[in-house]
């Protein structure tokens, strides 16, 4: 090609949508790049909803990260409202074999299609459909009464009104007019995305524990501050936020649990400083280190655990550079832990020098139940904001991973990162 023609260099379609948005809303984008990418084949009806693949990957990416240390032969999960296009179980089964799918749909036209969608790509194995009624409930747990699940996620009508469609068609609520060509049961609903996500909460603390992850996608981040404070009325705290961001447009999630498993920070808050009074307290707390001696401190830290009774733990070396924000850091070892009581506070300690305190029976109940799980993290920093003056330094993040008692984590860190930078200060 001539050297000045600057097609030279193939466009890169993706920035070029996100330059020119009607290209975003081209059916054959999407289509495209579902069978170059994925191996997917779909058909998207010209009234209905044309998904854009990337935001919808990341979405399925996160889910993928939460879910990433679930043991056993199937991920199960369901998919509120899958669209004419059926996208987010195609995308996670394609991904990984392991992902079965409930998927529910109101619509008659959409559900038509993504039967057929589903079947195309022979996925009828994978993704159950189910005809879902809008009064009826949004959660189909009643048609699977044996069944547990390991997530749902939903992609919500995001509008109250047709009024509200057309005042936010010039862009500034959500996607430009040209990709709005969804028909309205797509993107209206009663009281909007927020109250759709209500009624999901309010479902969710009957099913509590039939589903491990209660998640949903937001497409306004006004949506977030009402939720949040919904879920904290519910006394449900174990919740998480995370954003996608993909070229110009930003979106958000909200994930909530009934179980022990607690998120870390990287997958559920955001570090927007300026939206902090809405995440969740953190489940990583990080511990910088006056010691750079990798060996001291680890051995400071095994000793640290190793003098508490009621608590196991199993050390893996690594050397994995992992970038947070402008800061390169290297992973360095990560130990894993769990306590079967606190065995840590003073009052716990003066009762072990008096055993006689305790009775055998409680004690041995004690013991056999797990009550906290955590993992420590020894990191290599880099400060690199400041280039010309490159500080190096150890830290540790402890992640809170499972239980029910935040204050129980909170002084397991303490007294361990005390004692173990006493012992490592050099
Ligand atoms: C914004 S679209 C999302 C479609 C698809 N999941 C995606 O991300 O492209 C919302 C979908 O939810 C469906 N829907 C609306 N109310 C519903 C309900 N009560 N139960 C199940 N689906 C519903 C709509 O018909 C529509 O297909």
């Amino acid at each position: 090609m001539h050297v000045r023609n600057p097609y030279r260099n193939p466009p890169d379609i993706l920035l070029l949508a996100d330059a020119y948005p009607a290209l975003k809303a081209c059916r054959r984008l999407t289509e495209a790049l579902l069978k170059r990418d994925f191996n997917i084949t779909v058909q998207i009806p010209d009234d209905r909803l044309c998904p854009p693949v990337p935001n919808r990957l990341n979405y399925i990416l996160w889910l993928q990260d939460i879910l990433s240390e679930t043991l056993g032969d199937q991920i199960r999960g369901i998919d509120i409202g899958t669209g004419a296009s059926a996208i987010y179980p195609l995308l996670a089964c394609r991904l990984d074999s392991r992902w079965r799918f409930v998927a529910t749909e109101i619509d008659e036209k959409s559900y038509t299609c993504a039967l057929s969608n589903i079947g195309q790509n022979n996925l009828q194995g994978h993704i159950e459909l189910v005809r879902a009624t809008p009064d009826g409930p949004l959660f189909p747990f009643s048609l699977f009464p044996d069944a547990t699940f390991d997530f749902t996620m939903c992609n919500p009508p995001f509008y109250t009104s047709k009024a509200e469609v057309e005042a936010s068609a010039d862009g500034k609520l959500r996607e430009p007019k040209a990709v709005c060509t969804g028909a309205e049961v797509e993107m209206i609903t009663p009281g909007g995305e927020a109250a759709f996500v209500k009624r999901m909460i309010d479902e969710s603390l009957d099913s509590q524990e039939r589903c491990r992850w209660y998640t949903s996608m937001l497409g306004k981040f006004s949506s977030l501050a009402g939720i949040v404070e919904y879920l904290n009325q519910r006394e449900i705290s174990n919740y998480g936020i995370t954003e996608f961001v993909q070229g110009q447009t930003r979106r958000w999630a909200i994930i909530w649990s009934f179980t022990k498993t607690r998120l870390p920070d990287y997958l559920g808050r955001i570090r927007n400083p300026t939206i902090q009074h809405l995440m969740p307290p953190r489940n990583t707390l990080r511990q910088p280190f006056s010691t750079t001696n990798l060996s001291r401190l680890t051995a400071a830290l095994e000793n640290a655990l190793a003098n508490l009774d009621s608590v196991t733990f199993a050390p893996n070396t690594v050397q994995q550079t992992v970038a947070v924000s402008d800061d390169e850091e290297l992973l360095l070892t990560d130990i894993l832990i769990s306590a079967t009581r606190n065995s840590w506070s003073r009052a716990a300690r003066r009762k072990a020098k008096n055993p006689n305190a305790a009775s055998q029976s409680a004690m041995e109940i004690e013991a056999s139940t797990v009550v906290m799980r955590c993992r420590l993290q020894i990191r290599r920093v880099v400060h690199s904001h400041d280039r010309a003056d490159k500080q190096e330094g150890l830290v540790v993040d402890a992640s809170w991973m499972e239980g029910q008692d935040r204050a129980l984590f909170d002084s397991f860190v303490s007294h361990v990162m005390r004692k173990a930078e006493m012992a490592s200060a050099e």
